[in-house]
């Protein structure tokens, strides 16, 4: 199976970046805007299940903001991305989170999880952490903390740069996290044989998702 996840946010903020960073492993200084969208497809091992997600690396520029609704059409996961070096563009991550519930989904809890009942997973990503030091860092944190709160997101804070690892992280996160959705609502299709065996599945993926929070909390 195959599912979709939009990237989005401000104009160079760093979405292709990390893509980039976690697909490849590599890393350009030098910056190429995107037109209108670019495509990656990964595929996921998690446990014993293999999974295929399908991001959709959309552009920041203003000019192609009329067509980032359709983006978000049939998408699993929201990633709302910005750059931690630019306090303007966190802001601006709640319109883009907003935009992405215009689509029709309504949040339903407030426990600071990407996981809500309907629509889409959400995350919020700061990205270029290695070019903010010390008080400054943990002053846009906090900052970060709060928004992600309001618009009922779970927070990661990477560097494309440098922190590969938490790149990783975070992208198994987000994976797992998919994988546990779809097969609960497998489940409540009933497309699913042996109830029994999916529903411990299901607390085992959960298990290894919480996992990457607990690697990410104790950084
Ligand atoms: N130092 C540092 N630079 C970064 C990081 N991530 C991205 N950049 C740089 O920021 C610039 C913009 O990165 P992109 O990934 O192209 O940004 P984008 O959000 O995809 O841009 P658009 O597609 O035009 O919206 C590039 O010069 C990158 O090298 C990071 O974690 N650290």
């Amino acid at each position: 199976q195959i599912v979709k996840a939009v990237v989005v946010g401000d104009q160079a903020v760093g979405k292709s970046s990390l893509l980039q960073r976690f697909c490849y492993n590599t890393f350009k200084s030098d910056y190429k805007c995107t037109i209108g969208v670019d495509f990656e497809i990964e595929q996921f091992q998690i446990l014993n299940k293999l999974l295929k997600v399908q991001f959709w690396d959309t552009a920041g520029q203003e000019r192609f903001k009329c067509i980032a609704a359709s983006y978000y059409r049939g998408s699993k996961a929201v990633i709302v991305v910005f750059d931690m070096s630019s306090i303007q563009s966190l802001m601006n991550a709640k319109q883009w989170a907003s935009e992405a519930y215009n689509e029709g989904h309504e949040p339903s809890s407030s426990n600071g999880d990407a996981r809500r009942s309907e629509g889409p997973l959400l995350f919020l990503v700061g990205t270029k952490r290695d070019l903010v030091v010390n008080n400054t860092w943990k002053e846009v944190e906090a900052l970060a903390v709060t928004v992600a709160k309001e618009i009922r997101a779970e927070l990661w804070i990477v560097s494309s740069l440098t922190g590969c690892e938490r790149v990783n992280d975070f992208f198994f996160r987000l994976a797992a996290m998919l994988l546990e959705n779809s097969m609960k609502n497998a489940l409540l299709v009933k497309q699913v044989i042996h109830s029994e065996f999916a529903t411990d599945m299901i607390s085992q993926i959960r298990k290894f998702s919480n996992l990457f929070i607990f690697l990410y909390d104790s950084q």
